[in-house]
């Protein structure tokens, strides 16, 4: 008699070393948000920065975690200051965007858009250029030494600029300028509630008649309204976080579904969703990973994508987040691939370049898992 098996193979639970494989890419990550602990420390060491709250890499590491876990959009920033700190010199940047990239290669990333404010990193005499140039050069760094180590990754960089100041113009002016350079686009961060994303219209109208690419952190902190004024006012091309959307939702104890507008607008445009499920948890925005937005989200085949935020404070890496949602939602390799095809659509290159690594680099690579079976 013969047996057959009845389990589509595709249909189980991946492992974690299968996840950590799995060809993925990421369009929501801060590259002050990614530093390793050691590197901090490090970093802090050789420029005389006296603020750190630890100085042993561990400890250090720890105490991120942990302030970022306050519950609060704020507070979670406030770590930032650390990272900042010590990203202030030419080579500081160099090595922390080198590691990152080498970091996201190793978590088996293979396109990655990365982003920072530049306007963040001028207290030690650079330009806002010179920024920009040295982390560029030190993706580029890191994509080679990735190589070496017979990984593949791209790493574009998202030009980011602080919601609560006022140079959101120059910055798109920036990365307008370095857009054939490493740049593939620009963003808006920091506190969301009293800071909408329309203080900064002339920056995403600029971008707009520049025939240029932003996403807008929206629909984290904040609700709906900062969500439609993103969209309908703005013009974002995709939305950071956006997980308030759920607020437009109604689910009927039968189980029916009914849309709003603002949300019926955001699937049937198919507008990228970059959620981030560890960071959500700790600003507030979401209470666990099972209850977390992006299991419905995604069962309503809205544009789903999942990202890491910021590695360093919620302790994670973009494996780590598939497993906590594996975990929670019971997604299998099917459902890995269906979001990083989705994230790679939804990327800021050119679409025969977006193409070809769905083609040729994402689905041969999720075949090649899900043919594991088969050999065992
Ligand atoms: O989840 C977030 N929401 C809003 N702003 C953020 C988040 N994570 C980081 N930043 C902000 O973006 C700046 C540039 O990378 C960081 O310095 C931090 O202030
Ligand atoms: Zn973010």
């Amino acid at each position: 008699m013969t047996s057959h098996r009845t389990e589509k193979p595709s249909a189980k639970t991946p492992t974690p070393d299968q996840i950590r494989r799995a060809p993925k890419v990421l369009l929501h990550d801060h590259l002050d948000g990614g530093l390793r602990p050691g590197t901090v420390a490090d970093l802090a060491r050789a420029s005389g920065y006296e603020g750190l709250p630890e100085t042993d890499a561990d400890l250090l590491g720890t105490w991120f975690r942990e302030a970022a876990d306050s519950g609060s959009l704020e507070r979670y920033l406030e770590t930032f200051s650390h990272t900042v700190g010590v990203m202030q010199t030419r080579d500081a940047l160099v090595r922390v965007a080198a590691e990152c990239a080498e970091d996201l290669a190793e978590d088996g990333i293979v396109y990655a858009e990365v982003r920072y404010a530049p306007e963040q990193h001028l207290e030690g005499g650079l330009g806002l250029e010179e920024v920009v140039e040295a982390v560029n050069e030190g993706f580029r760094e890191g994509e080679r030494r990735a190589r070496e180590n017979g990984r593949r990754i791209r790493v574009g960089a998202l030009l980011t600029a602080m919601r609560h100041a006022a140079r959101a113009l120059e910055i798109a002016e920036l990365a307008n300028r370095y857009r054939d350079e490493g740049v593939v686009g620009f963003d808006i961060a920091g506190a969301e509630a009293g800071y909408p994303p329309t203080r900064h219209l002339d920056a995403f109208e600029y971008l707009k008649r520049e025939n240029n690419h932003f996403t807008i952190h929206a629909g984290e902190a904040f609700g709906l309204p900062s969500i439609w004024q993103a969209l309908q006012w703005c013009g974002a091309d995709r939305l950071g976080h956006g997980v308030r959307i759920i607020d437009d939702i109604e689910v009927g104890e039968d189980g029916t579904v009914r849309l709003g507008r603002l949300a019926s607008y955001v699937r049937d445009k198919r507008i990228p969703l970059e959620m981030c499920p560890s960071s959500n948890l700790q600003t507030g925005a979401a209470d666990s990973y099972a209850e977390h937005p992006i299991g419905l989200l995604r069962r309503l085949y809205f544009r789903v994508t999942v990202n890491t935020d910021n590695r360093l404070m919620s302790h994670t890496s973009l494996s780590r987040e598939f497993e906590h949602l594996v975990g929670a939602f019971a997604y299998t390799l099917d459902d890995l691939q269906w979001f990083s095809v989705n994230a790679m659509k939804s990327a800021f290159i050119p679409f025969d370049e977006r193409l070809a690594m769905i083609n040729d680099v994402i689905k041969p690579g999720y075949a090649e898992l899900k043919s594991e079976w088969l050999f065992q």
